[in-house]
């Protein structure tokens, strides 16, 4: 069986930078024609400036012949100017601001402490502008249970920025729990989400098969079963609000398989095959293309790709490890099956 699709594209990736960029973009550029840059690096990409200068390392990265084009975030933080949001927009090349909650995630330090409090005047010249704001959805009191944190963000963060600045574009990320399907599906247009591969694949129960599993690990953590369902009940609706986004997060395997590992999960290597064993598993192969290649660019008003890519169902076995700058790094399935399989790129 074979499934030709529009060129998709990834709506939320990280890609990292130097060596890592260099080892991990060819898995990406493969099978996406476009992908939002995720800006947490260290130092975080919180100017136009820095987000032109990371695309051109982006681009110089590329495998030769690659048309890949890097889509670019800025990170924002307490000082953020209101003045940036139009020097973004105006470059043509940053499509969006990244709202990390200070301490929530990988590299977020840098991030929001207050949003309302702090970046009230910037949000509302995103709100005037049309910039989406691109939202890591958890809070980060310590008092709040680890698996509540994004549904305790809806009624804390999401509902009063959305009472204060009704018309502002925001992407609720990565989202990982039915009330953040639900609340994204009763809200207006402008609000839209993410999902991942691996929240549509796995519950919490992967993270503790047979023995702790660091690279089951992520953030926002994998929730229960009946959230897994609504998130795959979400994606394939075919509710225009719900598109692709990976949230593929490479970390060297030393880093991952530590005392205190990195959260992030690497699956950008076989990303739109897993997206496929997902939707195949409640029959909605025939959604996929919408979720994979329309709803995306629609929300972002960029054109659809025109180009197309072919998956057959054929099982192939994931390497066991891949090599990232000095280190390895483990790929989701590593020495496990995969069900379908890219034939055309
Ligand atoms: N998802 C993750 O677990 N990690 C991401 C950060 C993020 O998207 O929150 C990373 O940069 O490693
Ligand atoms: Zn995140
Ligand atoms: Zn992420």
């Amino acid at each position: 069986m074979e499934l030709t699709l529009t060129r998709p594209d990834d709506w939320h990736l990280h890609l990292r930078d130097g060596a890592a960029l260099a080892a991990v973009l060819p898995h990406t550029a493969r099978q996406f024609a476009r992908a939002i840059v995720m800006p947490n690096l260290k130092p975080p990409v919180t100017t136009t400036a820095q987000a032109l200068a990371y695309r051109e390392r982006i681009l110089a990265a590329l495998p030769a012949g690659s048309s890949f084009d890097p889509l670019m975030v800025l990170y924002l933080t307490d000082k953020t100017p209101a003045e940036e949001i139009a020097r973004a927009r105006q470059s043509g090349v940053v499509q969006a601001v990244k709202l990390y909650p200070a301490g929530a995630t990988t590299n977020s330090d840098a991030g929001v402490t207050d949003l309302l409090g702090r970046c009230a005047d910037t949000l509302s010249e995103m709100e005037r502008l049309g910039m989406p704001l691109l939202v890591h959805g958890e809070v980060t009191d310590p008092t709040v249970d680890v698996f509540d944190r994004e549904a305790v963000f809806i009624d804390r963060v999401m509902q009063p920025l959305l009472q204060r600045f009704p018309r502002l574009r925001v992407v609720f990320e990565h989202i990982t729990t039915a009330d953040a399907a639900q609340f994204v599906q009763q809200a207006p247009d402008n609000v839209a989400a993410t999902l991942t591969a691996h929240h549509l694949l796995m519950n919490r129960n992967a993270l503790f098969t047979g023995g702790i599993r660091p690279h089951h690990y992520c953030l926002p953590v994998l929730k229960r079963e009946r959230h897994r369902e609504a998130l795959l009940a979400a994606a394939t609706s075919g509710s225009r609000k719900f598109f692709l986004g990976t949230d593929s997060a490479p970390h060297a395997k030393g880093a991952k398989e530590h005392a205190c590992g990195c959260a992030g999960m690497y699956t950008a290597l076989s990303a739109i095959e897993l997206y496929a064993e997902a939707f195949e598993s409640v029959g909605a192969l025939d959604q996929l293309e919408a979720f994979a290649s329309f709803n995306g660019p629609d929300f972002y008003q960029l054109p659809r790709n025109q180009e197309q890519i072919t998956l057959r169902k054929e099982r192939w076995t994931v390497p066991d490890s891949l090599p990232y700058d000095g280190d390895v790094l483990i790929p989701l399935r590593a020495g496990e099956a995969v069900d379908w399989r890219l034939v055309t790129a």
